[in-house]
């Protein structure tokens, strides 16, 4: 069997791997296949690493000695010619410095480390600053690379080991830590799972093959290893495991036997032990003629051959996510500014005024592209606002909700002063109606505030589209401060027209306004409503005249019936007229008018009408007021705040940010962005190269040879 079946494939998968680990764990959605170890502690995970690599080169100890990840790729290189015959393990000398053999760290990059001793002592290391001193895990893996003539192109993840009980300051948790960890590594369908299970313990109770199998149930991508067969009773044997007549795997079992403790505390060579298994299978009545099978050797081609028809059907949907994670990496770089840091800033605040402008007039004018379906935006909320809100805001004034029908005549009597009146007051009514108009100062002031807030709203809208505030967040701020200030100038203009607009209502009430009921048709409108016409045995009123003003009108002026209680009588009960002040039996004793003097509760006939009247009028003229106010507020607003900031908004933020002083500061960009910037520039490097390994390996690799696994893994069987 050639070491060097497949090796191409392998290490792209390998280069890759660097590529992404180099990076940082941003990639983690591209998974690169690759071979994780697992089994409880003590299981022999380590010893089948090390033989497998055929160095002692992992921390050695008692409890939990791996306490990282560590990814370890092995990388098959030929041998110098002059190096090749005095190899550390023929000679069984693994403190031997070789050339040809070396590993090195991720982060260490550039050194070679030849002294395998050292990079056991590397692992430790840094494990140590990682996770610290005592027995806690870290997540973070440690990468180790070594290359060997005497390895197969192989990568593999070995993970801490399945534990139950806690040790010294452990902390309780410890066995949902390692197990929540170990699960990230086998989760994924990119992984082969090496479950490794001492075979002089129950394989029904292997914490290994019971996790393999909650994340692979049907054991496609499971191999397990039985390690220890050396320390199995006399007369037993892995044979009914390895036939799968105890627990199946698909791709079976592989037994080995490593170095006990006492081989190791008395430093047996790998080389040796590796002799030591294959005359162990060899000479064994169980496994005797099936020893090909056996041991480490088979074990490191098998994975090897696994990986890379593992890798082979996983390329393809490598390659897809790579070229997509490259897609989505350039687009978020392009929307950073690309690869540049800093352009003119001069031309950046220019461009990002101009694009800033045309987007807020583009909004209220409704021109966006980014019109939403399911709500109002912009210009149309503005416009729901004055046609709307507004409008119903005015028309659901009522003019008499405020005060009855007993104060317009109280407002009739008072606005009369000393002169009763002779006619439905003008001033009553005038008076009135004045009041009525300012009460649509409020509601029009309110309109102003709202479209200032629809402002504001457009304006945040804009912060958080346009990209490039993502980039300059100072720019960002100072331009909102600028709009925010250059609206609240805008809006003093604005309430102060409005206001005009209320006032030059009020001062002035034109009661010659073509849509205004005049006064001789109101009174024939209220004429009709008090004396229905089609009563019979009652003459008709006759239209078009008042009603007869009966108490005051029919009587002469002259003369004073005594029961009259004349004009303010009609009008007010004077309440002290029925005190008499005891004693006082005189008619002619005036009193003094009380301090308030209220109307009589009922109205009387005349009084009724004129009320009537006045109210017909008033209706009449604040309608009209409303629909002008409905009609001339909208535009006033347009004109002092709306249409004022698409003219001028651009003219302002020049003024204030394109200034040789600030352009500077407002350039600075954001940390998060700097920082995002150079992730992206990294992610867009590693995965160009990674599209560019994978492209050129998928064309040269021939189809793998599927029949070269088959022939070997049911031949133990
Ligand atoms: N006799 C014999 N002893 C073995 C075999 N495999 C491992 N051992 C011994 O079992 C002990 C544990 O082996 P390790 O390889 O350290 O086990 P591990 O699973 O890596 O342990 P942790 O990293 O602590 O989880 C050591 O003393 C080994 O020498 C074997 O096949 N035969």
């Amino acid at each position: 069997m050639a070491a060097g079946l497949g090796v191409e494939v392998v290490s792209l998968i390998n280069k890759l791997q660097d590529v992404f680990s180099a990076v940082g764990t941003s990639a983690s959605s591209i998974d690169l296949p690759q071979i994780c170890v697992l089994g409880s502690q003590s299981s022999g995970k380590s010893s089948v690493l090390e033989n497998i690599v055929g160095r002692d080169f992992l921390p050695r100890g008692t409890g939990i000695v791996t306490r990282r990840p560590l990814v370890l790729q092995l990388i098959n290189r030929p041998a110098s010619t002059s190096s090749a015959l005095t190899n550390g393990i023929e000679k069984g000398e693994d403190k031997a410095a070789n050339s040809d053999e070396w590993g090195e760290f991720l982060h260490l990059p550039g050194q070679k480390f030849y002294d395998f001793h050292k990079i056991r002592d590397e692992i430790v290391r840094d494990t140590e600053i990682k996770s610290g001193k005592n027995a806690g895990i870290s997540p973070q893996p440690i990468n180790l690379r070594i290359f060997s003539p005497n390895v197969l192109t192989l990568t593999l993840v070995d993970l801490p080991g399945l534990t139950k009980v806690p040790v010294g300051d452990q902390p309780r948790d410890i066995e949902k830590q390692i197990r929540d960890m170990v699960m990230k590594y086998i989760a994924k369908p990119s992984c082969i799972i090496l479950a490794v299970t001492a075979a002089n313990t129950d394989l029904a109770n292997s914490d290994g093959l019971k996790m393999a199998r909650e994340v692979d149930a049907d054991g496609m991508r499971t191999i397990g290893v039985l390690t220890k067969i050396d320390l199995m009773d006399k007369g037993t044997d892995v044979i009914d495991i390895l036939a799968g007549r105890v627990i199946p795997l698909r791709l079976g079992y592989v037994p080995v036997v490593n170095r006990g403790q006492r081989d190791i505390e008395s430093s047996k060579s790998i080389a040796a032990a590796l002799d030591y298994e294959r005359e162990f299978f060899a000479t064994h009545p169980s496994y005797a003629g099936k020893e090909n099978y056996c041991g480490t050797p088979f074990l490191a081609r098998k994975l090897n051959q696994l990986l890379m028809q593992h890798i082979r059907a996983t390329l393809p949907d490598i390659k897809m996510r790579i070229s997509q994670q490259l897609h989505k990496y350039n687009a978020e770089l392009q929307s950073l500014g690309g690869l540049q840091a800093d352009g003119n800033s001069g031309n950046v605040v220019l461009s990002v005024i101009t694009e800033f402008t045309t987007e807020f007039r583009n909004h209220i004018d409704g021109n966006t592209n980014d019109l939403s379906l399911n709500e109002l935006s912009g210009g149309a909320r503005i416009s729901f606002v004055f046609h709307e809100l507004y409008s119903n805001g005015i028309k659901s004034i009522d003019p008499f909700d405020q005060f009855k029908d007993g104060d317009i005549r109280t407002t009739l009597c008072n606005s009369s002063g000393l002169t009763p009146s002779i006619f439905v007051g003008t001033t009553a009514f005038e008076t009135i109606v004045k009041q009525q108009i300012r009460r649509l100062e409020d509601p029009s002031l309110k309109c102003c505030q709202l479209i200032y807030d629809e402002l504001i709203r457009i304006l945040a809208q804009l912060l958080a589209k346009i990209q490039a505030f993502k980039r300059y967040p100072a720019l960002r701020e100072r331009l909102n401060a600028v709009v925010i200030n250059f609206f609240k100038q805008a809006m003093q203009p604005t309430t102060k027209l409005v206001s005009d607009i209320v006032d030059m209502q009020a001062c002035y009430i034109n009661t010659t306004h073509p849509d205004f009921l005049n006064g001789h048709k109101a009174m024939a409108i209220v004429a009709d409503r008090l004396n229905p016409p089609a009563k019979p045995g009652q003459p008709p009123a006759k239209p078009g005249t008042p009603e007869p003003r009966n108490k005051y009108n029919t009587r002469d002026l002259d003369v004073e019936k005594p029961e009259d209680p004349g004009f303010f009588g009609s009008f007010f009960n004077k309440g002290a007229t029925k005190k008499k002040p005891s004693g006082s039996s005189s008619a002619s004793t005036m009193e003094a008018p009380p301090s308030v003097i209220r109307p009589v509760q009922a109205l009387s006939e005349r009084e009724a009408m004129e009320t009537e009247v006045i109210k017909l009028l008033i209706h009449s003229y604040y309608n009209i007021i409303k629909r002008e106010m409905i009609d001339m507020v909208p535009k006033a607003v347009t004109l002092t705040l709306i249409q004022f900031a698409k003219e001028n908004l651009q003219k302002e933020l020049l003024a204030q940010l394109y200034k040789p002083e600030v352009l500077d500061g407002l350039m600075k960009e954001s940390e998060f962005v700097v920082n995002k910037r150079k992730e992206c520039i990294r992610m867009v490097q590693a995965l160009n190269k990674a599209e560019e390994m994978s492209e050129g390996k998928m064309f040269f690799n021939p189809i793998f040879d599927f029949s070269m696994i088959h022939q070997q893994d049911h031949s133990v069987t």
